[in-house]
């Protein structure tokens, strides 16, 4: 006699199952796939690698929230089971596991279509993003080799910094393991764009919502660049403004390291600036049109081999990469400063994997 897939115990087997992935072995029928209500729904599968850290909880949490997303795996080295529990308990559709440690990360990856990576060590006051190049060149290599494992086709947003670099290293990595794709490989700086909406609309006295604002280059000191000249809605600016905006814009980053005194960067407005481009690629995958975001990607726009600018994103990930259109005499004198430390940071991340 088949067992009653409504008995009451039944049912709470199925659940514990579901709580606890070990319950799966010997107990194949129990997975928590086969939880009533579970898994079922349409949707995507995204990783989140450093889902325990400052950017990673809030992150969880958003990812948790959008509707688009069917499951949800947070990994991290530390802390997953407490942060995989609590965000588990929001009553939204998407199913969460956690996976705890190097040995639970191709399990974390496995099937997924979007991977999401804040891992790595954060600044201290003093500190430059580079200065993080030495702990996070490592943790990025290690993470995109599990990526090129077990999720190959996977679309990968890279927070962790110094993105200037850190993109490069990921490219390398899916190089050698040959399944590069450079339409996969996003580097995250939409939190420079979130940055300049915000610094830009509190100087014209307006909604940010209704600001955007591009911002090119990298996502470090003079690498980011704000081209105050292609605002929308089309706006003008003295050259105090300039200068102050686009110094308030570049530091955005060192302005919050500082006020926060040792304990970190940007974890809450970087949480909210990641799941908005995670949300902007999703809805790409879905095959929404016309969605177009800032990312520092693989690009021909100048003679560097990564750069952000505006792309416009498809189902296959990073579609067209947009021309960075008429520049003005101060954004082309700042176009050569960040070309310039852009590209010895694009070196270092390819020498890194290639030494
Ligand atoms: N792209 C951007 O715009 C921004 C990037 N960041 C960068 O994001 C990164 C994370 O920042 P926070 O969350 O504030 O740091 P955090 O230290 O609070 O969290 C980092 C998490 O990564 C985890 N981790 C370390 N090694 C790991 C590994 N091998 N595998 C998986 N997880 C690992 C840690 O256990 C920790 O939970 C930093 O590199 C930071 O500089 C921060 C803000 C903005
Ligand atoms: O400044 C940092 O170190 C973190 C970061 O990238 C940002 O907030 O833009």
């Amino acid at each position: 006699m088949q067992p009653d897939a409504n008995a009451p115990l039944h049912r709470l087997a199925r659940v514990a199952a579901h709580l606890n992935p070990q319950m799966e072995e010997g107990a194949p029928a129990l997975r928590p796939a086969a939880c009533r209500a579970k898994g079922g729904a349409p949707g995507f599968k995204v990783a989140i690698l450093g889902a325990a850290g400052g950017i990673g909880q809030p992150l969880s949490m958003l990812m948790k929230m959008n509707p688009l997303v069917s499951v949800l795996h947070l990994y991290d080295v530390v802390n997953t089971p407490g942060v995989t529990a609590d965000v588990s308990h929001m009553d939204t559709g998407a199913v969460v596991r956690g996976f705890l440690g190097a040995q639970q990360l191709d399990a974390a990856l496995t099937g997924m279509d979007l991977v999401i990576i804040p891992a790595g060590l954060p600044r201290k006051p003093g500190m430059t993003r580079d200065d993080l190049f030495n702990k996070n060149a490592g943790i990025v290599r290690t993470l995109c080799e599990g990526v090129a494992r077990c999720c190959p086709d996977a679309i990968v947003n890279l927070i962790s910094n110094p993105v200037n670099s850190t993109v490069p290293i990921a490219a390398e990595v899916f190089k050698k393991a040959g399944t590069y794709n450079p339409k996969r490989l996003l580097g995250v700086t939409i939190l420079d764009v979130v940055r300049a909406n915000t610094f830009v609309a509190e100087v014209l006295g307006v909604n940010p919502r209704d600001v955007s604002v591009p911002v090119v280059g990298g996502h470090a000191g003079v690498t980011i660049l704000p081209l105050l000249s292609q605002v929308t809605p089309p706006s003008s600016f003295t050259q105090e403004e300039i200068k102050y905006l686009t110094n308030r814009i570049q530091n955005g980053g060192t302005e919050v390291v500082e006020a926060k005194a040792g304990a970190g960067s940007a974890t809450l407005s970087m949480a909210f600036a990641a799941a908005k481009f995670g949300d902007a690629c999703l809805r790409a995958m879905r095959g929404d049109a016309g969605i177009v975001e800032c990312s520092y990607v693989a690009s021909e726009v100048t003679e560097l081999p990564f750069f952000a600018t505006k792309v416009r994103l498809g189902r296959a990930g990073a579609e067209e990469i947009l021309p960075l259109g008429p520049l003005n005499e101060f954004e082309r004198v700042g176009l050569e400063a960040a070309k310039k430390e852009l590209s010895e940071s694009i070196q270092k991340g390819i020498a890194f994997v290639n030494k």
